[in-house]
């Protein structure tokens, strides 16, 4: 605390020196808030006391998403010119300095010229074109992220669940995806249509939004599916933890302050049931009941119609309902669940989620897509053993892809698939001793 304000003063400047080029965020909420805290303040220090026009060139240089992409910049009073639906338009860059208090801050800006006949043009069409082409670079080239809420404690000691990220790097993709081919092409073919349908969406009045309900037992690949529709679509990723979610209030908050472009997870949505039953345990009888809409929602409905777990899903599909009609556009919301027969029809059926998608045990076209990530090999002669026993065993992409992953020098293409001929025979036997 006794440092935020110089730490601040210092972010402003920073700012100033910076802006536009980077973005800074600063969180007060983290757990290692302080040692966070003391590595921005040791960093800006160092930053400003070493500043120059030349290195504020490099930082931008080293901000972009990858380092070696090329960043075009423009020197100080050098002119450029550019040319629009045939029209030309001058950019220079400049500098003046601001005096403050203790230091000198340099401030710097683009001026812009055009024949006194453009000036319409320009500033109406033109900066149009110029804000949005910006605007696509930033989406090609942005970092993307991936956001959790976490309960933290703010500067005042209250507690609260903000989202807190890490830069989004899943190596998945619908390639590496292992599923039914068929399947796979159905659910790129629904976000294909989702993404070039703004205009639809529009004229329809409806908010740009979409649905999945991805279900499957564990290791099947539901978060690798996550990752790979992320990383097609370009999205960033909100994992949402109901857990730290206090009430309606805080819901909605965290639902605003989600980006577009970005999809919004909850996972083991079947979970939700026992937390709706604690939260409604502990609140019972208390003032404090009207704030919490899970636990609320869920009594209300038990008491109205007295039907046990139908009541705890009526309550559940009313919180869905609110996280649809608060999140804003241009986001996807997938809920998992490792045990889709437990949530009902009402969840699953059309309207409420717009795609069923299911995850199921690896299959012999399953196993040729993680053949081929891990061992690079497209046959072999021992598929034909792998393919009958996969027949007769259930065993998840995640255990196929542990036995196929080679561990040491000595592991090659012959022993990871024996390894895994080995695993397939032990559950086949584990499956017929439970029988
Ligand atoms: N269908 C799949 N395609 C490719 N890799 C997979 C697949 N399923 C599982 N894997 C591999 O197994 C690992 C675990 O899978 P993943 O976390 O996606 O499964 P999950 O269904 O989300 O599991 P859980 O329900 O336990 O969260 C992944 O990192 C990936 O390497």
């Amino acid at each position: 605390k006794e440092f935020l304000g110089e730490i601040q003063t210092y972010l402003n400047k920073l700012l100033v020196y910076l802006n536009p080029y980077i973005e800074i965020t600063f969180h007060e909420h983290q757990e290692n808030s302080w040692y966070e805290r003391s590595k921005a303040y040791a960093y800006i220090q160092r930053y400003l006391s070493t500043h120059s026009s030349k290195s504020i060139k490099k930082f931008k240089a080293n901000v972009g998403k990858d380092c070696e992409s090329v960043v075009l910049s423009i020197d100080d009073y050098q002119e450029v010119t550019d040319e629009f639906n045939g029209v030309k338009v001058w950019w220079t860059s400049g500098k003046t300095t601001l005096h403050s208090n203790n230091d000198d801050l340099e401030k710097r800006y683009y001026k812009l010229t055009c024949k006194r006949r453009h000036r319409d043009f320009v500033t109406k069409v033109y900066m149009q074109h110029v804000l949005d082409e910006g605007k696509a670079i930033r989406v090609r080239t942005r970092q993307r992220k991936l956001y959790t809420n976490n309960k933290s404690e703010n500067w005042y000691g209250y507690q609260r669940t903000m989202w807190s990220h890490v830069v989004f790097e899943h190596p998945s993709t619908f390639d590496t995806l292992a599923m039914d081919p068929k399947k796979k092409k159905e659910i790129l073919n629904d976000l294909i249509t989702f993404s070039r349908s703004k205009d639809y969406y529009k004229k329809e009045g409806k908010s740009w939004k979409r649905g999945y309900l991805i279900n499957g037992p564990p290791g099947t690949g539901k978060s690798s599916m996550i990752a790979a529709m992320a990383n097609f679509l370009e999205y960033d990723i909100y994992n949402l933890e109901l857990a730290f979610v206090k009430d309606n209030t805080e819901l909605r908050k965290l639902l605003i302050n989600t980006s577009s472009k970005s999809i919004i997870v909850i996972e083991d949505i079947d979970c939700l049931f026992d937390l709706m039953g604690q939260r409604k345990e502990k609140k019972e009888g208390s003032k404090e009941e009207e704030k919490d809409p899970i636990a609320t929602k869920a009594k209300a409905e038990k008491d109205r119609d007295k039907k046990g777990s139908e009541g705890t899903l009526s309550g559940l599909l009313n919180f869905i309902d609110e996280l649809w009609s608060t999140c804003g556009s241009e986001r996807l919301i997938v809920l998992t669940t490792n045990y889709v027969e437990n949530l009902g029809l009402s969840l699953t059926r059309k309207g409420r989620m717009d795609m069923h998608i299911e995850m199921s045990y690896c299959c012999y076209e399953t196993f040729k897509v993680l053949a081929k990530n891990y061992l690079n090999v497209e046959s072999h002669e021992l598929f034909a053993t792998i393919g009958r026993l996969l027949e007769e065993s259930n065993i998840t992409p995640a255990d196929v892809a542990e036995n196929l992953m080679p561990k040491s020098d000595e592991d090659n293409v012959e022993t990871c698939l024996n390894k895994l001929i080995k695993s397939l025979e032990d559950a086949k036997g584990e499956a017929k001793l439970e029988t």
